[in-house]
């Protein structure tokens, strides 16, 4: 039996969702390039869900379904301030949370379609309100509710520190939620489809989504690279903390990816807002720093960067806590997990590998006070 490690190139569902084709991402055709500088992510959530663009009266009715399930049951918020909130990170509270929401959803069971696209939309819209109640619990401060005459972008940003956002953060917020709202049979995806191929529910296939999302190679990078450049401090500190790096063969934080080769289409959106955020935040040295280690991984090792190394500098230049990257990501993402899990549950079939077993055999037991 031949092994492919990770999985790669096996082709393991059909999909009508979205595509990478020679190195181009769309979300059900539409090239990344024209949704980032046109649509809202709304629209491209409906775009996902429904494999069509929405008319106006569509985009509507779905922003005021978000609106109206925005607000988090009470008892949810209670039992977040049990998780010592200080001590762990937020993409563990997300995961907790989204499972407890399941806990509070009576009928987080039924399986029809109604059903489950009532789900989707109660996920979709309650999500940013956790990752912003939490935000603001560990801080000591009340959670503020969501505005239901703001959109999507703006509710989270205002959601965060009481504030509305002005048009460039929103414009900035939306795009990065546009560009990471869905990318094929990512490991967050997979996982998801994996979970509801059993006919789990889809509170399950969230949290485990998120549980995936949670690591550093996918993910959990975003936060990473944020890390790093906050290690490296200065422009001449580049070079020596890059090339220790590679001496030492560790990764660098948001280069290089499972599927793209000569690089990552949401890559250049999400560096243009990094270079005019940066100046307009009077933190330019951030993004000539990104530069200096963008030229010199593609000089040393041909490696280009993926949609977490930008992303980095966008959230921390809208004054984002550098722990929230990942949750953030999982806000947009999960637009892209309920596409797939509805998509899934419409065309279902167990998803069961096989391993290629290389352990030892035939083995005699002995009894344990024989050993
Ligand atoms: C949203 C997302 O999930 S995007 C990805 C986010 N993750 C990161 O940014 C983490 C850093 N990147 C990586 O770890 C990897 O590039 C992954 C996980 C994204 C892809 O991994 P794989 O497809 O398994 O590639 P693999 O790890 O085998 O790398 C192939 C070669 O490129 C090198 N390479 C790949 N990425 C990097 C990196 N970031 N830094 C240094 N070297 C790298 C590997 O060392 C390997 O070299 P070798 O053949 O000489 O051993
Ligand atoms: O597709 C992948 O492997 C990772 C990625 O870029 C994403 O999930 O956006």
């Amino acid at each position: 039996m031949a092994v492919t490690k990770g999985l790669e190139g096996i082709i393991a569902t059909t999909s009508s969702i979205s595509s990478i084709i020679d190195d181009s991402l769309a979300y059900v055709g539409y090239d990344i390039d024209v949704l980032a500088e046109n649509s809202s992510f709304e629209e491209v959530v409906y775009l996902l869900w429904h494999q069509k663009l929405p008319n106006d009266s569509e985009l509507a009715k779905l922003k005021q379904e978000l609106a109206d399930n925005a607000e988090l049951p009470a008892s949810l918020i209670e039992q977040m301030k049990l998780i010592p909130l200080d001590k762990v990170h937020p993409m563990a509270v997300l995961r907790s949370s989204v499972s407890l929401l399941g806990a509070y959803d009576e009928s987080a069971d039924n399986m029809d379609s109604e059903s489950n696209y009532l789900k989707a939309v109660r996920l979709q819209a309650k999500i940013p309100t956790i990752v912003t109640a939490f935000s603001r619990l560990r801080k000591g401060l009340d959670p503020i509710s969501p505005r239901k005459d703001l959109g999507f972008a703006a509710n989270f940003l205002y959601m965060l520190d009481g504030k509305e956002p002005d048009s460039i953060a929103i414009e900035a917020f939306n795009k990065a939620l546009v560009l990471h709202a869905d990318h094929e049979l990512n490991a967050s995806t997979f996982t998801a489809r994996v979970c509801v191929a059993t006919l789990s529910d889809i509170y399950s296939g969230i949290t485990s989504a998120i549980g995936a999302l949670k690591g550093p190679l996918h993910g959990g990078a975003n936060e990473a690279v944020m890390k790093m450049l906050s290690e490296i401090g200065s422009i001449e500190n580049v070079e020596p903390y890059i090339r220790e790096k590679m001496a030492k063969k560790e990764k660098i934080m948001g280069f290089g990816h499972r599927v793209y080769r000569k690089g990552d289409p949401r890559a250049k959106h999400l560096k243009e807002m990094a270079r005019k955020l940066t100046k307009l935040t009077g933190e330019p040295q951030l993004y000539d720093m990104s530069i200096k280690i963008e030229n010199l991984l593609k000089e040393e090792k041909n490696l280009v960067p993926n949609v977490d190394f930008f992303s980095a500098s966008v959230y921390h230049s809208l004054g984002i806590d550098h722990d929230l990257f990942t949750p953030i990501f999982a806000v947009s993402r999960v637009s892209g997990w309920l596409a797939h899990i509805l998509e899934q549950y419409e065309n279902n079939r167990l998803i069961r590998p096989r391993a290629d077993y290389v352990g030892p055999e035939r083995l005699e037991y002995v009894p344990v006070h024989q050993r």
